[in-house]
């Protein structure tokens, strides 16, 4: 869109502990990530639709960092994929992790306490979409890290209580941060919907969203 024409978009509290930062990361960071995330993509422990118990497929592609998350539990291999090994969540990432949460609660000590250990990146074309659920395999209460690239998409961020109302719907750039922790660390939250062709020329993964969150799964 022309740059004249762009709503600022303000760092906003969604809920106690849940904080958007709109434009966080540059573009080459953003590109740079991409391109890390095309060659986790390739596997070993490659990007997949998960299959749920019931039988359907995630209409999302994951690939994992660190631990793999299958439902509903964290494993070291990818026993829902080829069985090999997790690549390891770099310190790289990991530490980007601790500057996303310095930044977003405008707190550098809780920053230096993150220690992620996973990353679940998500990949979601036009048609993609995730459910209302909680993220709660994790033993340990530490915020979630979610980092947006590509596509736009609405991201739905509930309470602890229930899926359903109320929520906040909050329109996911790329670049964006979006942290959760503390009261809202185990709020419902989904992806309604992805936005197509909304993708910044440049940073984006040619066509559709790419998401990774960071946690900590408490796990050794
Ligand atoms: O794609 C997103 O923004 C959310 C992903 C998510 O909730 C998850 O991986 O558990
Ligand atoms: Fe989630």
């Amino acid at each position: 869109m022309d740059e004249l024409f762009r709503v600022p978009r303000h760092r906003r509290t969604i809920a106690p502990g849940a904080v958007h930062v709109p434009d966080w990361l540059t573009t080459d960071e953003q590109r740079r990530l991409v391109e890390a995330c095309r060659q986790w993509a390739r596997g070993p422990a490659p990007m997949r639709r998960t299959v749920l118990p019931g039988g359907g497929r995630m209409s999302v592609r994951t690939v994992c960092l660190g631990w793999h998350w299958s439902p509903y539990r964290y494993t070291r291999t990818a026993v829902d994929v080829d069985g090999a090994p997790v690549p390891p969540l770099p310190g790289w990432l990991a530490d980007l992790g601790r500057r996303a949460v310095a930044d977003a609660y405008d707190d550098p000590a809780a920053g230096e306490r993150y220690e992620p250990d996973t990353a679940l990146i998500n990949f979601y074309d036009r048609d993609a979409r995730m459910g209302m659920h909680q993220d709660k395999d994790e033993q340990v209460d530490a915020p979630i890290v979610s980092l947006s690239i590509g596509d736009a998409c609405l991201f739905r961020f509930g309470t602890g209580e229930s899926r359903g109302r109320p929520y906040a719907d909050v329109r996911l750039e790329s670049g964006d941060l979006f942290v959760f922790g503390g009261p809202s660390r185990f709020a419902f939250h989904g992806v309604p919907t992805v936005f197509p062709g909304t993708a910044p020329a440049g940073c984006g993964p040619n066509g559709g969203r790419l998401n990774i969150t960071l946690r900590t799964t408490g796990l050794s």
